[in-house]
C-alpha cells in the first residue's frame, strides 16, 4: 500500500528523445512461442493497481513496461554511455556498473562506457577527477566487492556544467545510480538537456538501503542490508539473554523510512520492540517505551529493542537543524540517548537493566550484494540499458509488483516512500512482537 498519492496517467508518460527507428542488434524475437526471448512491445503496460474489487471496473492507470525494444534510437557504434554513482554506499553498486557495461558493450556493441568519478562532482571538470573508460576486463570481477569502483559523493552539483561536460565528452546516455537526491539531480540534468534540445538520454537506477524510492517496491541493496541487520539483532538477543535484565539495543540506518528496521526485525524474530520514524512513540509515561520495556523485563528478564536512526528524534533536545553536503537533515543520535534513558529509568524504578548497545550503521551497507540483490541489480541495470538505447530519457527503472517499469523522474522523485502503518509489513511486525501488549500494560 503506497504512502503517496496516486499519480495521473499523464505523469506516467515517459519522455522520448525522438522516434526509435533503428533495428536493435539484440537476438530477440517478436513471436511468442518460438522459444526465443521476446522484445517488449512499446505499448505493453503494467497496471498500477493489480487488485480489484469484484463487481467494480478495474482502473486502467498503468506504467510503461521496461525491457528491450525492437527499435532503438542510438546507433550502437556511435554511442558513448557514462555511469555515475552518488549518495551513500549501497550493496550492489558494482553489480549495476558491471551489468550496464556488459549489456552495453557486449550485447548492444556501443563504442565506449565512461566511469564518472566520485558522484556528480565528476561531471564538473573544475572540481572532480577525470572519468575513466570502463572495459569488460575492468568490470569482470567487481560484482564480488562492496562499495563502488567509481567512488561516490554528496554535495550540490551545477547541472549546467554537468550538461557541458556530457557534450564535451560526447556522452549520449548518462546512467545515474543513486537515491532520491541523485534522481532529483538526474531530473535537473535531463531538464537542462531538454532546454538545449540535445539528444542525450538520462536514465536513473534507484539505489538505497533505506528502500524509500517511489515506484520501486524494493531498491537494490535493501535485501543485503536487511540480512546484515538481522545478524546483529540475533547477536543482540544472545547478549540480552545471557544476563539478568539484559537489553539488546540495536540502532539501524533509515533516515525517514523504517523498512530496514521492520524487515530485519521480522527476519530475526528476536526483537520485542521496533521503533520507526513513521510511527512516533512516547518515551516517558505509563504507555511510553521505558515503562513498556520495564514490564517486559519484569515478565521475561531480557528484551531486544530495534530502533531506526530516524525514530524518536522528538525525544531529543531541540537544537538548530544541521544538514549534510546534499542538504539532507543530519539526525541526532538517538541510540546512545536511548541507552542512557533505559539505564536511568530502570535504576530509578529499582529494576536495573543491563544494556548492550549495537550500532552497526555503515557495516550493513558496505558489504557486497547478496544473491537476491545481485539478481535485482542485474535486472535493473539491463532494463536501464534498454531504456537508454531506445531513446527514453528523464526516467528511472522501477519495480512494481515484480515487473520492471519505466517511470518519469519527475513523478518518482517528488516525494519519498515511507512504510505504511496500515500495510502488511507493519501488521506482521505487530503480530510477531506483540509490542502493543507491553505498551498498553494489559
Ligand atoms: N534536491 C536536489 N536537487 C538536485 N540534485 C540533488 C538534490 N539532492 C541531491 N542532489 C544531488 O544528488 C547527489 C546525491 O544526493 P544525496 O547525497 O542526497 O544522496 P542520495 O542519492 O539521496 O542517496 P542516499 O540514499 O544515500 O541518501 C548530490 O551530490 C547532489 O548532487
Ligand atoms: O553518513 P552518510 O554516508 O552521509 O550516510 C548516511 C545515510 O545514508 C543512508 O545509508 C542512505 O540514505 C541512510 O540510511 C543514512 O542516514
Ligand atoms: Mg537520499
Amino acid at each position: 500500500m503506497p504512502t503517496y498519492p496516486k499519480p495521473t496517467q499523464e505523469q506516467l508518460v515517459v519522455t522520448r528523445l525522438g522516434e526509435a527507428r533503428l533495428v536493435s542488434p539484440l537476438p530477440l524475437s517478436t513471436t511468442p512461442g518460438d522459444n526465443i526471448g521476446d522484445f517488449v512491445d512499446d505499448d505493453l503496460r503494467a497496471l498500477y493497481n493489480p487488485r480489484i474489487m469484484l463487481g467494480e471496473k478495474p482502473s486502467d492507470l498503468c506504467f510503461e513496461l521496461a525491457g528491450a525494444r525492437r527499435e532503438i534510437f542510438f546507433t550502437p557504434q556511435d554511442t558513448t554511455a557514462a555511469i555515475v554513482t552518488c549518495g551513500g554506499l549501497c550493496p550492489g553498486l558494482n553489480n549495476v556498473i558491471r551489468s550496464l557495461v556488459l549489456e552495453l558493450l557486449m550485447n548492444y556493441g556501443i563504442r565506449n562506457v565512461l566511469g564518472i568519478r566520485y558522484g556528480y562532482h565528476g561531471l564538473n571538470p573544475n572540481v572532480g577527477r577525470p572519468p575513466f573508460e570502463l572495459t569488460k576486463e575492468l568490470v569482470d570481477e567487481i560484482h564480488h566487492k562492496g562499495g563502488t569502483i567509481l567512488g561516490t559523493s554528496r554535495g550540490p552539483q551545477e547541472h549546467k556544467e554537468s550538461v557541458d561536460f556530457l557534450v564535451d565528452r560526447g556522452v549520449n546516455i548518462l546512467f545515474c545510480v543513486g537515491g532520491d537526491g541523485t534522481q532529483r539531480g538526474a531530473h535537473q540534468i535531463a531538464s537542462e538537456i531538454a532546454r538545449r534540445k540535445l539528444p542525450i538520454s538520462v536514465i536513473g537506477i534507484p539505489k538505497t538501503i533505506d528502500n524509500d524510492i517511489k515506484y520501486c517496491y524494493r531498491t537494490f541493496g535493501f535485501a543485503t542490508a536487511v540480512s546484515e541487520a538481522e545478524k546483529v539483532i540475533d547477536r543482540a538477543h544472545v547478549e540480552a539473554k545471557s544476563v539478568l535484565n539484559g537489553v539488546g539495543l540495536v540502532k539501524l540506518m533509515g533516515r525517514h523510512a523504517g523498512f530496514i528496521t521492520a524487515a530485519a526485525t521480522l527476519a530475526s524474530g528476536e526483537a520485542n520492540f521496533a521503533l520507526i520514524p513513521e510511527v512516533p512513540m512516547q518515551l516517558h509515561g505509563e504507555h511510553g517505551l521505558l515503562a513498556a520495556l520495564d514490564r517486559r523485563l519484569k515478565a521475561r528478564e531480557h528484551a531486544v529493542v530495534v530502533i531506526a536512526e530516524g525514530a524518536g528524534q522528538h525525544w531529543l533536545d531541540e537544537c538548530p537543524d544541521e544538514f549534510d553536503a546534499s542538504g539532507n537533515l543530519l539526525l541526532r543520535d538517538v541510540g546512545p540517548f536511548l541507552a542512557h534513558a533505559i539505564k536511568d529509568y530502570s535504576n530509578k524504578v529499582g529494576n536495573p537493566a543491563n544494556v548492550k548497545y549495537f550500532d552497526p550503521s555503515y557495516h550493513i551497507r558496505s558489504v557486497h550484494a547478496d544473491a537476491t540483490d545481485s539478481l535485482l541489480c542485474e535486472r535493473l541495470a539491463r532494463a536501464a540499458a534498454h531504456a537508454g538505447m531506445a531513446g527514453k530519457t528523464d526516467m528511472l527503472v522501477g519495480l512494481w509488483h515484480n515487473q520492471l517499469i519505466d517511470v518519469p523522474l519527475a513523478v518518482s522523485c517528488d516525494a519519498k516512500k515511507q512504510l505504511s502503518p496500515e500495510g502488511e509489513l507493519w501488521m506482521a511486525l505487530q503480530a510477531l512482537t506483540r509490542q502493543e501488549k507491553w505498551y498498553s500494560g494489559v
